[in-house]
């Protein structure tokens, strides 16, 4: 059974290639049960495979994956019950009000009939969408968009939330105010939050503890500080990514799938 000390996430070893293309390649992540923690890297590192092996959308083949002391193999089900999901894809209906998205999901993962209406309305408040709740979602900025996705995941009450590139192609306001709801929630909720980003000064805002993940492999892991300072003085984790892979984040490109999906979802969010 789970407790306190046992990890939200723990990988060992894992492995996944697509035919000969090998995206992660011997990944341990230990991710501790109430923290956020941000798996960072630039497209095609292997994040977004990462996450669909931990919320059991892709087999684990080699490695062993256990959320909350759950394998995800053995205990595909259980494990799904923990998590909350918003992937990189959009998911949010746009000719449906913002409510009514959250409560379609709401009926999706069996939330109580009799508690549902109150859960919807508590998860709009917890993202700031109560006042706009009625309007389609169509009408919603990319801010808005992300933040209603955000209610869709926790109207399940996960434990463990993971958001894949959750700030993607907003602008600096709405990403700031993505972050804001994701801590505040993370804080009156305890839950785990996974994230991952290739924004390199949001996760060293805004995650306790990152890893730096390149060609499929974990290359550092730590709190921001801790990375920063064993590099030496004013060190960004920009630094620290440098210093670690010997690349330069920007430059680095997971060819043109990795660029088009982003620009697409720039483009959706936009
Ligand atoms: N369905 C797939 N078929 C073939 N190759 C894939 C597939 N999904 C991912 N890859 C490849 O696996 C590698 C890792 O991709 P992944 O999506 O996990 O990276 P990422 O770090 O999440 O980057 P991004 O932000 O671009 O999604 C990349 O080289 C990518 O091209």
């Amino acid at each position: 059974m789970s407790s306190d000390a046992t990890p939200a996430v723990r990988c060992t070893g894992i492995r996944h290639s697509f035919g000969e293309k090998v995206a992660v390649d011997g990944v341990d992540l230990e991710i501790a049960a109430g923290t956020v923690f941000g798996l960072l890297g630039p497209n095609g590192a292997g994040k977004t495979t990462t996450i669909r092996m931990i919320t059991t959308l892709l087999p684990v083949k080699t490695g062993t994956i256990e959320v909350h002391g759950l394998d995800v193999t053995r205990r595909k089900m259980a494990v799904r019950r923990l998590i909350g999901y918003v992937p990189q894809q959009l998911s949010a209906d746009s000719a449906l009000s913002g409510r009514q998205n959250v409560a379609l999901f709401a009926r999706l993962f069996d939330v109580p009939r009799k508690a549902r209406d109150e859960q919807v309305d508590s998860v709009l408040a917890a993202v700031g969408l109560l006042d706009d709740a009625g309007r389609p979602a169509g009408e919603y900025s990319g801010g808005m968009i992300r933040r209603l996705e955000l209610a869709q995941a926790l109207v399940s009450s996960p434990r463990l939330l993971i958001l894949d590139e959750p700030t993607i192609g907003l602008d600096p306001v709405a990403r700031t105010t993505v972050w804001e709801r994701i801590e505040g929630i993370r804080a009156e909720t305890g839950m785990t939050v996974l994230v991952t980003t290739h924004y390199m000064d949001e996760a060293e805002q805004y995650c306790e503890r990152v890893a730096l993940m390149h060609r499929g492999r974990i290359r550092a892991q730590g709190t921001p500080a801790e990375l920063e300072a064993g590099l030496g003085p004013e060190s960004t984790l920009d630094d620290v990514f440098r210093a670690v892979t010997g690349d330069q984040l920007e430059e680095t490109s997971g060819g043109m799938r990795g660029v088009r999906a982003t620009r697409r979802t720039a483009r959706r969010l936009g």
